[in-house]
C-alpha cells in the first residue's frame, strides 16, 4: 500500500518514505528535511539494498472529477448503455452485445476517429446489435512492454500517470458524449475511483480473474464485468470471481480524497464468463457445452460472452471472423447462452512495435494486440446484423 500522506502537498515527491517538497514551490534544501516519525519507520522497514523508490502523490480522485466533471449527455450515455447491458444479461432485450475497439489506446485523435465510425454504424445495426467501444486504457503485460495509456500516456518511459488519468478521463467524455457507451479493463484497483463513472462495461482480464484484490474491486463497480477465463484456457478461476464479486467484500482501499480506508462493497450481480481461448480456443459447439455445464453446477446463470481474439483466434487477428461467424451460427441454431462478443478492432489491421522514434508510428494502428481493420469490422458487424435478423 502506497504510503504517501495525503495530507501533504501535492506535488511533494517521496523518495525511500523521505518527503521532498516540490523544488518549484519550496526554497528549503531537500537534504535538511527531516521526516517525520512515520515516514523514517518507513524509511527504516526498506531493505538496505532496495534502491532509489520515489512516491509521487497523484491528483484525488474527488478532484479530477471535480476538474473534469461528467456531463449530462456523457452520464446519459454510459447509464443508458449500462442498463442495455444488463438488460441482455437478464435476457429480456434479445440483442447481441458487441464489445469492439481498439486493444489499446495509444492516440487519442485516432480513438475519436474510429469512435465516430463506431457511433455511425451503431445506428444501422441498433435493431440486432448493442455495440459498446473498447477504449482500454490498462494493458496487463505477459511479462514487460508498454502498460497503456494510464501507466505512460507519453509512451516514452516517463509514466506520468497524472497526465494519463487526465487524458483518459478526457477520452472517456468525448466518447460518451458521442452517445457511445465505453468498455474498458479495469487492472489497477485505484483507478475505477478515476474513472467508473465514465464506463459502462468492464473486464476483469485473464491475468487477473484469480486475484482477490480484483474480485474484491469488482464486487464494488457500478456497471456489468466480465471475467476473462485463464490464460491457460481453464474456466473455474472466473466461476469463482463472479461468486466472490457478487458478495459484499471488506478491504483496504483508497477513498475519493485519496485516503487509505476500509471500504464495503455491495456485491455486484452483473458478473459473467468471456471465453478468451487458453492454450487452445474454447469457441466450439463442445466448449460451449462444457461452459454451460460448470456454469450450471456452480448454480451460475446460462450466460457466456466470447472474445474472437486472444487465445480464441491463436493471437492472429485475420482469425476473428471466423470466430464470430462460428459463434453466430450456434446462437442462430439456438444457443441461448451466447449473449455478446468482442472483437479487437482498429483503424488499420496489424499491429506494429513501440520504437524510441515516436514519429515512424503509423496512424490508427495498434502497438498492443494486432487488430483487424475499420473495414473489416464494418463487414463484420453487417454481416451479423443480418443474420440475426434473419435467423434470429
Ligand atoms: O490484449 C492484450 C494482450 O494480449 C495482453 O496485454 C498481453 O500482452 P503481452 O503478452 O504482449 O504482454
Ligand atoms: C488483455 C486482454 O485480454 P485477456 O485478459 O483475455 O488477455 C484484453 O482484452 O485486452
Amino acid at each position: 500500500m502506497n504510503p504517501v500522506n495525503i495530507d501533504a502537498p501535492e506535488n511533494d515527491t517521496y523518495i525511500n518514505g523521505r518527503r521532498t517538497p516540490d523544488p518549484a514551490s519550496s526554497s528549503i534544501n531537500t537534504e535538511q528535511v527531516r521526516p517525520p516519525m512515520s515516514e523514517s519507520s518507513f524509511t527504516n522497514m526498506l531493505p538496505p539494498d532496495s534502491g532509489e523508490h520515489t512516491f509521487t502523490p497523484l491528483i484525488e480522485p474527488a478532484k479530477l472529477k471535480q476538474e473534469m466533471p461528467i456531463s449530462g449527455i456523457a452520464e446519459q450515455t454510459v447509464l443508458e448503455g449500462r442498463d442495455e447491458i444488463k438488460n441482455i444479461l437478464l435476457k429480456t432485450d434479445p440483442r447481441l452485445l458487441v464489445v469492439v475497439g481498439p486493444c489499446s489506446i495509444h492516440d487519442e485523435k485516432a480513438a475519436l476517429a474510429y469512435a465516430e465510425k463506431l457511433r455511425r454504424l451503431k445506428t444501422d445495426v441498433s435493431g440486432t446489435l448493442c455495440i459498446v467501444m473498447r477504449a482500454y486504457f490498462e494493458k496487463p503485460r505477459t511479462n514487460i512492454g508498454w502498460k497503456g495509456l494510464l501507466n505512460d500516456p507519453c509512451l516514452n518511459g516517463s509514466c506520468d500517470m497524472s497526465e494519463g488519468l487526465r487524458r483518459a478521463r478526457q477520452l472517456l467524455l468525448d466518447i460518451s458524449e458521442m452517445g457511445l457507451p465505453v468498455a474498458t479493463e479495469m487492472l489497477d484497483p485505484s483507478t475505477p475511483a478515476y474513472l467508473s463513472d465514465l464506463v459502462s462495461w468492464t473486464a476483469i482480464g485473464a491475468r487477473t480473474t484469480e486475484s482477490q484484490t480484483h474480485r474484491e474491486m469488482a464486487s464494488g463497480l457500478p456497471m456489468p464485468v466480465g471475467f476473462k477465463n485463464s490464460t491457460d484456457g481453464s474456466l473455474s478461476a472466473a466461476l469463482n470471481a463472479i461468486k466472490a464479486a457478487s458478495m459484499p467484500q471488506s478491504f483496504p482501499g483508497v477513498s475519493p480524497y485519496g485516503r487509505t480506508c476500509i471500504v464495503r462493497t455491495a456485491g455486484n450481480p452483473w458478473g459473467h464468463v468471456v471465453l478468451r481461448g487458453g492454450k487452445q480456443p474454447n469457441y466450439h459447439t463442445e466448449d460451449l457445452e462444457v461452459a454451460r455445464r460448470e456454469l450450471k453446477e456452480k448454480g451460475l446463470a446460462d450466460i457466456l460472452m466470447i472474445d474472437c481474439s486472444h487465445g480464441n483466434s491463436r493471437k492472429d487477428y485475420r482469425k476473428q471472423a471466423n470466430v464470430l461467424k462460428d459463434v453466430l451460427a450456434q446462437r442462430t441454431r439456438g444457443n441461448s447462452a451466447i449473449i455478446g462478443l468482442m472483437l479487437e478492432s482498429n483503424l488499420h489491421a496489424g499491429n506494429q512495435p513501440l520504437s524510441g522514434d515516436l514519429s515512424e508510428l503509423k496512424y490508427g494502428v495498434s502497438i498492443t494486440d494486432a487488430c483487424i481493420s475499420w473495414d473489416e469490422t464494418q463487414d463484420l458487424l453487417l454481416y451479423a446484423d443480418r443474420v440475426l435478423r434473419t435467423k434470429g
